[in-house]
């Protein structure tokens, strides 16, 4: 595996703090290619709107909420088909890959990727990656038409496969280059935009008409800049049904504790969303706010109080929480998984037994406790309606942003408009929940403790603080 690319960034500045971070283009080394005509001009759909073309000076501003004494903040391209083009129709051989843990949607940017340049850009060679990056080099491919993407829509999971490591740099950029692909479309999360980042890397020093562009695609919403991650609002909708049924056993039997675990490595967003949505939940204990079980004010103690007052309670545990020292013994510190994320063992098993001891231990109240681990229930689902037309917009940038000869770029939602990003800004640092007005809501929700102590809510300002410096507000 390679670390991330190491592309100076591409800032224009202009009056009145302008500050646009741009993306790469190819005639930023290939400087004598020619430009055509958009054929999305004579397509009956597109033609009958009014300026369908962006113009090529729109922008999307980062920051929209600004102070009257502070800078304007930075500016990306806006996403969107451009009047000419850098790629004539018959000359485009685009591949597809899929890469790191499923989320609901892949199969909708697939089929999209395939139906956009066929129907908007009148593309006809589309393959299909096999196994994730890997596949560039050891997997079999597939030749994708609008008929072999015709419902696939409506399926979860992704019809290329996916993997997780199996990056290597030279093999996949030989392969691009010895099968003629000229347009790399590539779905993941972080990890994935890291390894598009390295891709672009080599497909520029070896001076190829190669254009490389990330789809997002995180369940756990841990990608900067973009508004939210494709997948993440159906992964958030079906975590109610685990919540729901944990509420039903809870509030059935005298003293029920549902406790349901849910997806979020690094960073608590299902949980917290899952939770906020549901308000049956008591508590809910996320990454990046620790908590501890004994001690006046902590975790047991709440669990007592709230079983005292309701008869019940339901608990929400995303899966990377509990990092603090208390439960560190429970954690497999040194085992990676093939892309070198961090393997958590299960908290909410942990937490269940703890929980269950306690009150066994001190035989003050019997409790009856279920513990609902929907993990990967929620993620390998079918994308709701709104998932899938997100997928849809997101794909159709892409192909836009590619077909005008934009590469090394991850496109997404920036306040709520497309834009193209280049990689380096969010493959650096990662989305986490700080302790912002989200977590307030939640806290004032389920009228939990914080659990922090001043020195962790100090810490939590410094983190949130410097985890902005990262996001570049
Ligand atoms: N720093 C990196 N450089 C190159 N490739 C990477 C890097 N990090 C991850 N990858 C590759 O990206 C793919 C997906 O990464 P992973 O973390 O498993 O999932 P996700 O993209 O969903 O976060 C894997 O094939 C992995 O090898
Ligand atoms: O068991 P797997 O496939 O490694 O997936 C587990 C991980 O996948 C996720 O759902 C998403 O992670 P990625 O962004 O790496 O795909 C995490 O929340 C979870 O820890
Ligand atoms: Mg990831």
């Amino acid at each position: 595996m390679c670390s991330e690319g190491k592309t100076t960034p591409k800032i224009v500045r202009g009056e009145g703090g302008y500050v646009l971070e741009d993306v790469p283009h190819l005639i930023d080394y290939l400087p004598d290619l020619p430009t055509y005509p958009n054929p999305l001009q004579d397509n009956p759909a597109y033609s009958v709107v009014n300026q369908y073309f962006v113009d090529v000076n729109d922008n999307v501003a980062q920051k929209i909420v600004v102070h009257k004494s502070s800078p304007r903040g930075m500016l990306f391209r806006r996403a969107g088909p451009h009047q000419r083009v850098c790629f004539e129709s018959d000359e485009v051989h685009a591949c597809i890959v899929t890469c790191g843990g499923l989320c609901p949607g892949l199969n909708t940017a697939i089929g999209e990727i395939v139906c956009g340049l066929y129907g908007m850009y009148v593309v006809r060679k589309v393959l299909g990656i096999e196994g994730g990056y890997r596949g560039f080099y050891s997997s079999n491919t597939t030749n994708l038409t609008q008929k072999s993407v015709n419902d696939i829509h409506k399926r979860g999971g992704t019809i290329l496969c996916t993997s997780r490591g199996g990056h290597d740099t030279l093999k996949i950029v030989d392969s691009i280059e010895d099968r003629g692909i000229n347009q790399v479309y590539i779905i993941g999360g972080d990890g994935t935009q890291k390894g598009a980042s390295v891709i672009f890397e080599e497909i520029q020093r070896r001076g190829l008409k190669v254009a490389v562009a990330g789809i997002p695609k995180m369940i756990d919403n841990d990608i900067v800049v973009i508004d939210q991650s494709s997948g993440f609002d159906t992964a958030v909708e079906e975590a109610q049904r685990a919540i729901n049924a944990a509420h039903v056993e809870a509030e059935s039997i005298e003293n029920g504790i549902g406790v349901v675990k849910l997806m979020g490595r690094y960073s608590g967003f299902i949980a917290m969303y899952a939770t906020l949505a549901s308000r049956d939940v008591d508590c809910c204990l996320i990454p990046g706010s620790p908590f501890r079980l004994e001690g006046k004010g902590e975790l047991l103690e709440f669990i007592e109080k709230r079983l005292k007052e309701n008869g019940h309670m339901v608990i929400v545990v995303a899966e990377g929480a509990g990092q603090d020292p208390t439960v560190e013994s429970m954690r497999s510190v040194d085992h990676q998984d093939a892309s070198g994320n961090k393997l958590l063992l299960d908290v909410g098993l942990w937490l269940s037994q703890k929980i269950t001891d306690h009150f066994t231990r001190n035989k003050k109240m019997h409790i009856n406790l279920k513990y609902i681990d929907p993990t990967y229930m929620i993620r390998a689902i079918p994308r709701n309606a709104s998932d899938n037309i997100y997928c849809t917009l997101l794909a159709h940038s892409a192909i836009h942003g590619a077909m005008a000869g934009y590469t090394g770029f991850t496109v997404g939602p920036v306040n709520g408009r497309h834009a193209y990003i280049p990689f380096h800004r969010i493959t650096g640092v990662q989305n986490v929940v700080v302790t912002d007005r989200m977590w307030a809501r939640l806290l004032s929700s389920t009228n939990q403790p914080s659990f922090l102590s001043s020195k962790d809510v100090e810490d939590a300002k410094k983190g949130a603080t410097d985890a902005a410096v990262g996001r570049g507000e």
